[in-house]
């Protein structure tokens, strides 16, 4: 079977600060991810983990070493460029979800595809598909009206700007219509 990784970490280091303030918080991190393959990362508060995740998905880059999404080298990107990429390619659940409180459920997971230039009315019936498929009967509701769970479901159904929507290549997690979440196609 070939092995054709999505993502790709080579001996990456992160650093926050510097001086005696610096913190190590990637030592030479080398990882591959396939495309369909799913990966938990586990280990102890403060460990890395969202360090790693950062690195992975172009929000950060290393300190050194070299981060390949798609076959694209990350550090050979400009910022506009990488934020391109990220809008297009990436779907990334923030741990504090960063939902917008002012607007509804259906409101901000609209707003990244009415600021990628889809009418109100197409970004609207997109939204309430997406909040369907991962079992959010509450559309009209902010995001303090709704528990901890339904708040994330509506972060995952929440397109990434630019992101295509059709036909959809991943299975939201969390869809009372089936436990398993991924892309389409692949086995549960
Ligand atoms: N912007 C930053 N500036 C300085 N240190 C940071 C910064 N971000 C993270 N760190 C430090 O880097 C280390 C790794 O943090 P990270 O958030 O990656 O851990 P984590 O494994 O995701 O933790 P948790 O499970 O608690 O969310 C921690 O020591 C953290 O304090």
């Amino acid at each position: 079977m070939s092995f054709d990784p999505v993502v790709r970490l080579a001996d990456a280091t992160r650093v926050h600060g510097d001086g005696p303030q610096a913190v190590h918080a990637l030592k030479g991190v080398s990882l591959e991810v396939a495309a369909g393959e799913l990966v938990a990362v586990m280990g102890p508060s403060g460990s890395g983990k969202s360090t790693l995740l950062n690195l992975a998905g172009g929000l950060d880059t290393p300190t050194s070493g070299a981060v390949t999404v798609e076959g694209t080298p990350l550090t050979s990107l400009t910022d506009g460029e990488r934020a391109a990429l990220r809008r297009r390619r990436v779907g990334y659940v923030f741990q504090d979800l960063n939902l917008i409180p002012s607007l509804t459920a259906a409101e901000n997971v609209m707003l990244p595809r009415e600021l990628d230039g889809v009418r109100a009315r197409q970004a609207r019936r997109e939204a309430l598909e997406a909040l369907a498929e991962v079992g959010l009967e509450e559309p009209d509701r902010f995001p303090d009206e709704l528990s901890g769970g339904q708040r994330q479901r509506v972060a995952i159904a929440r397109p990434q700007p630019g992101a295509p929507r059709s036909p959809r290549s991943w299975r939201p997690c969390g869809s009372p219509a089936g436990t398993s979440c991924g892309p389409r196609g692949a086995a549960p």
